[in-house]
């Protein structure tokens, strides 16, 4: 499997305050989903829109990062039209102008391009999938954009199933929480059908900083598990010395600024680690997210044989702050299982 990376530099945010037609592909899009293969339903979603975004827009899944994603879509002047499993969720979107659809059938089949943010595989496959899923609205000229994050065999399979319709499928999971959402300033990890890459790159371009185009479908999936695998390891990591600082009469605070200054500072202790010494975790990445990317994650390496001892061990912290109800909070609560298995 030839692996090959392209690294598509993010154009100037003011490129986007300009009228979409004078974009490269607007041209591109609009004559290829004004195509007589399209559904009338779509047919009808291709017309312009008023701000001259030139499709419809669909968003399944409204949770922490699919809520600000689609709100900057809205904000950019996009024809967007959303589906959450908890409807209220959809609420403040439909006040700011989105149309609401009542399953991810119907948003697909009145959308031309349809993303997709759910929590986990099985939700990722059941929306895409399931009895009233995405699937069922899609037909040739449409595109599926997956930005869930998932295993590479999830993504496969989700992928050949919409391509089975004739249309097109992108994974694209993210990197970057939930600030980085509100900002969009997200990094996409893209892999799939190359055409609809181009097409979506001026929406990827809204809601995040940077893209990169990976190749086939998995390497997206895949290079989102690997960076997780290490993010999730770091905070473990990051966590044993803020408590063995303590524990040994130093002020955390102090080490926290100290690995600011070095060359192991990175913008996740700065952001977290003040929070984490007053033991607070306002969640931005949930950690039963973390350690179901740590789930995944050892699973690819255990496919290729890969040891991956720090990662292993660092699961295990989460599974156990998850066995101690904190699920839903930030991932950094991993700090708290520590806690539990020094007192114990
Ligand atoms: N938060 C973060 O910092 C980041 C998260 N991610 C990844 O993005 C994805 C979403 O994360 P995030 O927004 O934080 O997660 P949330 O838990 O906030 O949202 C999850 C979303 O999935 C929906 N959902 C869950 N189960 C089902 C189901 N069975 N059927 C239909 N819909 C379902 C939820 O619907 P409902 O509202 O009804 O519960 C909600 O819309 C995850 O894969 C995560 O790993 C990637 C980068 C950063
Ligand atoms: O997946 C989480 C993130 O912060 O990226």
């Amino acid at each position: 499997m030839a692996l090959y990376t392209t690294f598509c530099p993010q154009l100037p945010k003011q490129f986007f305050k300009l009228p979409l037609s004078s974009h490269p592909f607007y041209h591109h899009w609009t004559s290829r989903f004004s195509s007589s293969t399209v559904s009338s339903s779509a047919a009808s979603s291709n017309e312009a829109s008023r701000d001259g975004f030139p499709a419809r827009i669909g968003f399944l899944g409204l949770g922490i990062m699919g809520l600000p994603m689609a709100q900057n879509l809205i904000k950019a002047g996009c024809d967007v039209t959303v589906w959450n499993r908890t409807k209220s969720k959809c609420d403040h979107l439909i006040s700011m102008g989105a149309k609401y659809e009542p399953s991810p059938q119907e948003v697909a089949s009145a959308c031309t391009v349809t993303f997709a943010m759910l929590a986990d595989p099985d939700s990722a496959l059941d929306v895409a999938c399931g009895k009233y899923g995405a699937l069922h609205g899609m037909t040739e000229g449409k595109g599926y954009v997956d930005v869930s994050t998932v295993d590479d065999t999830t993504s496969k399979l989700i992928s050949q199933r919409i391509k089975s319709t004739g249309a097109s499928f992108l994974e694209a999971p993210v990197s970057g929480s939930k600030k980085p959402a509100e900002d969009g300033q997200l990094i996409f990890l893209t892999a799939g059908d190359a055409t609809l890459y181009e097409m979506v790159s001026p929406l990827l371009d809204i809601m995040g900083k940077s893209r990169f185009y990976l190749g086939e479908i998995g390497n997206g999936a895949s290079m989102k598990l690997v960076v997780n695998m290490i993010m999730g390891s770091m905070m473990a990591s990051f966590s044993e010395g803020l408590l063995l600082s303590e524990k040994v009469g130093l002020d955390p605070n102090v080490l926290v600024e100290v690995v600011s200054q070095g060359a192991i500072s990175a913008p996740m202790f700065s952001m977290k680690g003040p929070s984490m010494v007053q033991s607070k975790y306002p969640p931005a990445f949930p950690l039963k997210h973390q350690q179901k990317d740590m789930r995944l994650a050892l699973g690819l390496a255990e496919s290729v044989s890969q040891p991956t001892p720090i990662a292993a061990a660092a699961n295990e912290l989460y599974k156990a702050a998850k066995s101690h109800g904190l699920s839903d909070q930030d991932f950094s609560a991993v700090l708290e299982a520590l806690k539990t298995k020094l007192e114990n």
